[in-house]
């Protein structure tokens, strides 16, 4: 019999592999070269310099070495993909959906943005009867049920219009705010259509604000379960057509208990609870899983998504499909990265050659069975099940994939599937379960997407990663420099979490998944901390050297001085490449140096200190959402590709003590070297100064030039300047 055409294909791209595999040759070489010229020196008997920063210097390379062979594995054998939905089994055959999304303070994440979301989702272009939203409300804000009610009254308008004109952008408010793109519009009965939807969509915002302004935000700590199935109660039966009365995706409200005795683990306990409760009412084999400002910008990728689930070969080991995360409010300034660039085009698509890319909390589908653990190889002892998955019988029947709902009459819940629904959202349920452990989202750490991928792999389940070019999900990205270090903060704990427990992948990794796979777990998990120690010394202890007169680097006349020219500028001309070659220009190659650098000065090395401490006790996790409202003046400034220093001295003080320190570095070297005349000795710190100073250049401008709210205050730079004085002082006396 002839095999069905394939649902996708796979593209191996031949020439960067050859061209990172030789660059990557080169520059290994280089690196032991340097090692050969330190570890040389070291062992030299006579030594005419003071011993401590030269070996904390050789300390720092050998980690950027490191940190940078394990980056090689994502180079190993990058792949993009191609999917034909066409070639997918008829409506009837396709597998039901589930989608979760997550919201946790209507403060940060404005209701109506929310709502976008889940309309959105509501949108997709998917069987209604298999199609299911839930969203959960860790906020417990009367704001947020009121806000689903009336998105559901509008779902009736939108997504009718959406199936009958083809419509892409299936996020209403995204919809409404383009430029007139319509291939309809021609059309006059589309006009008129369209001009209707639009003042209803405006009603419903204006329902929604009126919710807002009149409601509570709720305590988000302290509040009982409330689930509802949201339907229209209002009785409006008014359509533009009569065949428009369509069958609507079920739409699910959930907001767990929370009581302040008990932890919640933030939005990993949020998922749980919505795997559980979404269990007994409608068991979907997949989980769409979004942030709640991550809207779907198209309607198409539940059944890109199915092209690689639904294949015969690669089915039954496939965990999850993750699309990348995309922001529509970063500007071509892009000054904070915040569109992830090196994670989205060579970090994910390189993983994907190898068993798959890491999770992302947001834009995946991720199948239910491998979130289970592996209880179908313990057996059926109900006890057991019991022990793994806490007591609820209907939940534990649901686990196969047979169960379906019985229970949903018409539009409500029956009083038993209420009445469980409620146990298994409860503050109480998980006790001495393996929930967040063996089954669930892992709540090992506060990137609970990275830690669940990781186990994932370990388990043998592999991933896939897809990158259409019309982005499938559109999010809220940080655009202002406070929000991004914070963020930064979360990220890198979670990591560390991860790279500090007995999970590190470095050692767990390698004898459950391929050693190149786990390299790339290893480098992700470790990237805060094995950046932010070296970056640490790089960016201070040269200088001191140089302030002091003392060399730290071979003389321009010395062969070995080409030896570290090769590397630096052979890792700047890499990352360079890897810029261009992903569609950024010289700016962006300079935004991220200068963002990797203030990220690793600070948030980073904040974020390794947190999971430090909370290993150690002395911390509780935390998880501060990032902010989603936009504050005009900033958005202005961050339009203009202008930083925004308005943020905390604890991020302020270390950026700019540095930059006091490396302008003092530079303007001593400078004179040091004209007036004693040992330029080729000192050569190499200078020109270190000089290129922290040329890329941070934005720094000395909002403590020097700028006037405007977002320059650096004074005040941080007199802090900054005793910080510069002490480190000057003691580093003198203790150092050299
Ligand atoms: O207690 C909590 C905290 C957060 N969230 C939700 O989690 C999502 C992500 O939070 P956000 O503040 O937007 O964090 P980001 O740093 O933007 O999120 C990235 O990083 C997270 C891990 O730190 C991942 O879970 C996300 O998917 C990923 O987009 C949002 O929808 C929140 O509403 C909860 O449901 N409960
Ligand atoms: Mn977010």
């Amino acid at each position: 019999m002839e095999s069905p055409l394939p649902l996708h294909v796979c593209h191996v791209n031949n020439l960067s592999v050859i061209l990172n595999k030789l660059h990557a040759f080169l520059h290994c070489i280089a690196i032991a070269l340097l090692i050969y010229y330190r570890a040389s020196y070291l062992l030299q008997e006579t030594r005419a310099i003071s011993i401590i920063p030269w070996l904390l210097v050789f300390a720092s390379e050998l980690l950027l070495s490191f940190i940078w062979l394990l980056g090689r594995a994502y180079l190993w054998r990058p792949v993009s993909r191609t999917v034909f939905p066409e070639r997918l089994p008829e409506d009837d055959k396709l597998p039901a959906i589930d989608v979760f999304i997550c919201t946790a303070d209507p403060e940060k994440e404005p209701t109506i943005g929310v709502m976008n979301t889940v309309l959105s989702a509501m949108a997709l272009d998917y069987p209604v009867d298999k199609l299911h939203v839930y969203l959960s409300d860790d906020g417990g804000s009367p704001i947020t049920l009121r806000g689903m009610r009336e998105a559901f009254r509008f779902a009736k308008w939108w997504i009718p219009f959406c199936r009958r004109y083809r419509i892409k952008t299936i996020c209403p408010q995204a919809y409404f705010s383009e430029a007139e793109s319509d291939e309809n519009f021609g059309d006059s009965e589309f006009v008129t259509e369209k001009r209707k939807i639009k003042e209803k969509y405006e009603m419903f915002e204006e329902h929604v604000m009126k919710a807002v302004e009149d409601g509570e935000y709720g305590n988000s700590r302290n509040h009982s379960t409330i689930i509802e199935i949201i339907q229209d109660t209002s009785g409006e039966n008014e359509t533009i057509r009569q065949a428009d009365l369509v069958e609507m995706p079920l739409l699910v409200y959930v907001s767990r208990e929370k009581s302040p005795e008990h932890l919640h683990h933030f939005k990993g306990g949020a998922l749980n609870v919505l795997l559980r409760v979404s269990g007994v009412i409608s068991n979907s084999p997949y989980i769409l899983g979004l942030d709640c400002d991550m809207y779907c910008n198209d309607p198409t990728s539940a059944r890109q998504a199915m092209c690689f689930h639904l294949d015969p070969k690669t089915s039954s080991s496939l965990a999850f499909v993750q699309f990348p995360q995309k922001f529509h409010n970063f500007n071509e300034h892009d000054i904070y990265d915040g569109s992830l660039r090196s994670g989205y085009r060579l970090q994910w698509p390189g993983m994907d050659g190898l068993k798959g890319p890491f999770l992302t909390g947001t834009g995946h589908y991720i199948k239910r069975e491998s979130l289970y653990g592996n209880f179908k190889n313990k057996g059926i002892d109900l006890a057991e099940l019991k022990d793994t998955f806490g007591e609820s019988n209907l939940f534990i029947k649901s686990l196969h994939q047979s169960y379906e709902h019985k229970n949903v009459n018409g539009e409500n819940l029956s009083n038993v599937l209420q009445q469980e629904t409620e146990v298994l959202a409860s503050c109480s349920y998980e006790h001495q379960t393996k929930w967040g452990e063996e089954v669930g989202f892992s709540y090992q750490s506060v990137s609970e997407d990275f830690f669940t991928g990781f186990i994932l792999h370990c388990k043998g389940w592999t991933s896939t990663y897809f990158d259409p070019s019309r982005p499938q999900f559109l999010g809220t990205s940080t655009t202002n420099l406070n929000d991004v270090l914070i963020q930064g903060i979360r990220w890198a704990s979670g990591l560390i979490d991860v790279s500090i427990s007995r999970f590190c992948p470095l050692l767990y990794g390698p004898s459950r998944m391929s050693l190149l796979l786990s390299m790339c777990y290893g480098e992700m998990s470790l990237f805060p901390l094995l950046y932010c120690l070296p970056l640490w010394c790089l960016v201070t202890l040269p200088q001191l050297c140089l302030l002091n007169g003392i060399p730290l680097y071979p003389e321009v006349s010395s062969p070995f001085f080409m030896v570290f020219s090769f590397i630096f500028l052979s890792a700047i001309c890499k990352h360079l490449q890897e810029v261009i070659s992903t569609g950024g220009s010289v700016y962006t190659w300079r935004n991220e140096q200068r963002i990797w650098m203030i990220k690793s000065v600070t948030s980073h090395f904040y974020g390794s200190m947190d999971a430090i401490m909370k290993l150690l006790g002395l911390r509780k996790a935390s998880f501060l959402p990032t902010n989603k409202v936009l504050d005009n003046e900033q958005v202005k400034r961050y339009e203009m590709g202008q930083f925004d220093f308005q943020t905390s001295s604890v991020f302020l003080v270390p950026m700019v003590s540095l930059m006091i320190l490396n302008v003092a570095a530079l303007v001593c070297g400078v004179i040091r070297m004209i007036a004693v005349g040992n330029w080729d000795k000192l050569f190499a710190q200078v020109l270190l100064s000089l290129y922290i100073l040329i890329i941070n250049f934005a720094i000395v401008e909002g403590m020097i030039v700028r006037k405007d709210k977002g320059r650096i205050s004074p005040s941080a730079i007199l802090l900054s300047s005793v910080f510069f004085v002490t480190f000057l002082f003691f580093g003198s006396i203790i150092l050299i």
